[in-house]
């Protein structure tokens, strides 16, 4: 089967210049979000050494609501689809929530 994608050496040189532009823009806003997970995944470790000191569950469904509710309102106000943002969410939750069973269990 023949591959009739252009490689870099068939695009216009404007074309080029722009898909660089643009993905220069994409790996500064890749590297902001990773530096932000990082950070939130800094205080979620903080809480989880909390809960697991205070015999607390790793996950509190209410809160998690709120955030979800919270998060499809601010999603929807800045035209993302509110359902990606909440599949997005609920898996660094999930992430978090391991993270908090397995401190938990060091500490049994
Ligand atoms: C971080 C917490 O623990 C869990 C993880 C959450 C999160 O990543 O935002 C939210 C609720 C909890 O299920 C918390 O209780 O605040």
């Amino acid at each position: 089967m023949s591959d009739t994608r252009n490689d870099s050496s068939d695009i216009d040189p404007s074309v080029r210049a722009e898909l660089t532009r643009l993905r220069e823009s994409i790996d500064n806003i890749d590297a902001a979000v990773v530096h932000m997970l990082a950070e939130r995944f800094k205080c979620t470790q903080q809480v989880g050494v909390l809960k697991a000191e205070h015999q607390l569950p790793p996950a509190d469904p209410a809160r998690e609501a709120r955030q979800i509710a919270r998060l499809r309102e601010l999603a929807e106000s800045a035209k993302l689809d509110p359902a990606f943002a909440e599949k997005l969410l609920n898996f660094i939750i999930a992430e978090v929530i391991r993270h908090h069973e397995t401190i938990a269990d060091g500490t049994r």
